[in-house]
């Protein structure tokens, strides 16, 4: 097969997602960061995912930055575009969602695009137009404490509007009930009535096949890792998947640089206290950008297993740091924790989990790493990668509400670690 599916990410860890559900469920994948340069030698590839840090910058610089993928891929044969975005929506009303999607669209035509962040194996669903993660609207969930991107409205229908230039509709739960050509024709509908995007129901598996199928026939789609599943599969046309390659572990040290600030890495970070020496990185070396001392604390530590080094905080220290400093705090931490995790790479480790879309987005780009391979899946969403250059290093770039509680062990355990006992 030759490239099929082109994929625009709006951030690192999220492409990183799509590239794990796209390999499962058949296609040859790859994610690179942003476009790959020529020159970059890149495997056999059904599906390619370009990995943007596009999240949160202005919306203009977002959808140049998409179209230019957009342009790479279909130069090279992929029939559709999918941006990926977050299964939790995150975007603020000056956001990214609606502008690249329109840019797309516009780029393929005109057409009216199904967006769908439903993620079921996550507990993303959608129903009416109203998203859930687990068993709450979003807007009640703790996305609504995230740092840049507090979500304080459930319905993405009045979301998506307030981002968009055209109208946006939904096709409902019982449309996609109906299956594949049932969606087409409710997207055919809304554009004859001036919709640029509708926001697609899904709940389960069935839903996303369906919605696979019908965004396929069009150039353009937007949503999480359901919405790549439904295409991979529609793609793939029940090929069996090949095994996850087997990535073996490179010599040095391994660390957890934690910038996420989500109940779930909280949790995940509590878990392993007295398992892992963890640092908590200051808010004034943070805010200084000097890593100095936590550098030299894991140079102490890092022959005798892994270490963790985290800014993560609870959401009331979070708001009063921003409302001391500013709200790019985010950014100034993003790039403390770049400068350390240049610093670690710098005593040798090759085996680094980062949890965090942001966070991994601005080391990622600091390591200067041009593409990953995809291995076996850790936990839903996030697997196992083995950077393409400078030399092949192990990753796992968590998405700061994915993983359960025993995730640094598992991803440890992925990368050929064992966690020694440690204290703080
Ligand atoms: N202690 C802190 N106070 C305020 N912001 C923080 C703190 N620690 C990290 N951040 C910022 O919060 C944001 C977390 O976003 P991200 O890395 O995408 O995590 P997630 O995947 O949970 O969304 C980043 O911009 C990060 O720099
Ligand atoms: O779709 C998802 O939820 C993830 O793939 C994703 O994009 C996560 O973003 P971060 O939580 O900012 O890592």
């Amino acid at each position: 097969m030759s490239l099929r599916l082109a994929c625009i990410a709006d951030d690192y860890t999220g492409a990183s997602d799509l590239a794990n559900t796209l390999s499962r469920n058949g296609l040859r994948t790859v994610q690179t960061i942003g476009i790959p340069a020529d020159g970059l030698a890149l495997p056999e590839i059904d599906a390619i995912v370009v990995a943007f840090k596009i999240r949160s910058v202005p919306a203009r610089e977002a959808a140049a930055a998409a179209l230019a993928a957009a342009e790479y891929c279909t130069a090279r044969g992929a029939g559709h575009v999918m941006y990926k975005i977050c299964s939790t929506f995150d975007s603020t009303d000056a956001g990214n969602i609606g502008p690249v999607t329109e840019a797309l669209a516009a780029r393929a035509g005109g057409l009216c695009v199904p967006v769908c962040p439903a993620f079921p194996e996550t507990g993303r669903t959608v129903y009416q137009g109203h998203l859930f993660v687990g068993a709450v609207p979003l807007a009640e969930s703790p996305l609504k404490d995230h740092p840049l991107n507090p979500m304080r409205d459930s319905n993405l229908v009045r979301v998506l509007a307030r981002q968009s230039s055209r109208p946006v509709g939904l096709v409902p739960f019982d449309t996609v009930e109906r299956g594949a050509t049932a969606i087409s024709a409710a997207l055919d509908a809304a554009l004859g009535e001036g919709r640029g995007a509708c926001i697609v129901d899904a709940i389960a598996e069935r839903h996303l096949l369906a919605l696979g199928e019908a965004a396929l026939r069009r150039p353009v789609s937007t949503g999480a890792s359901g919405l790549g599943l439904g295409l991979a599969r529609a793609i793939a046309g029940g090929a069996a998947p090949a095994a996850a390659p087997d990535f073996p572990a490179p010599e040095g040290p391994a660390a957890i640089i934690a910038g996420s600030c989500s109940a779930a890495t909280l949790d995940q970070i509590a878990a392993v206290r007295g398992r892992i020496p963890i640092c908590h990185l200051d808010a004034d070396s943070l805010l200084a950008g000097d890593m100095s001392a936590a550098l030299d604390w894991a140079g102490e530590l890092l022959d005798s297993g892994p270490v963790l080094l985290a800014s993560s905080a609870t959401p009331e220290a979070v708001a009063a740091l921003k409302s001391a400093h500013g709200a790019e705090v985010g950014a100034r931490i993003e790039a403390a924790l770049a400068t350390l995790a240049a610093g670690l790479a710098d005593r040798g480790v090759r085996r680094l989990i980062v949890a965090g879309g942001e966070t991994s987005g601005a080391i990622v780009d600091r390591l200067g790493i041009p593409a990953f391979e995809i291995g076996a899946e850790i936990a839903p969403g996030v697997p196992l990668l083995r950077s393409i250059e400078p030399e092949p290093r192990l990753f796992a770039l968590k998405s700061g509400n994915f993983g359960g509680r025993d995730f640094f062990p598992r991803a440890l355990a992925a990368m050929g670690v064992a966690p020694t006992p440690g204290a703080d």
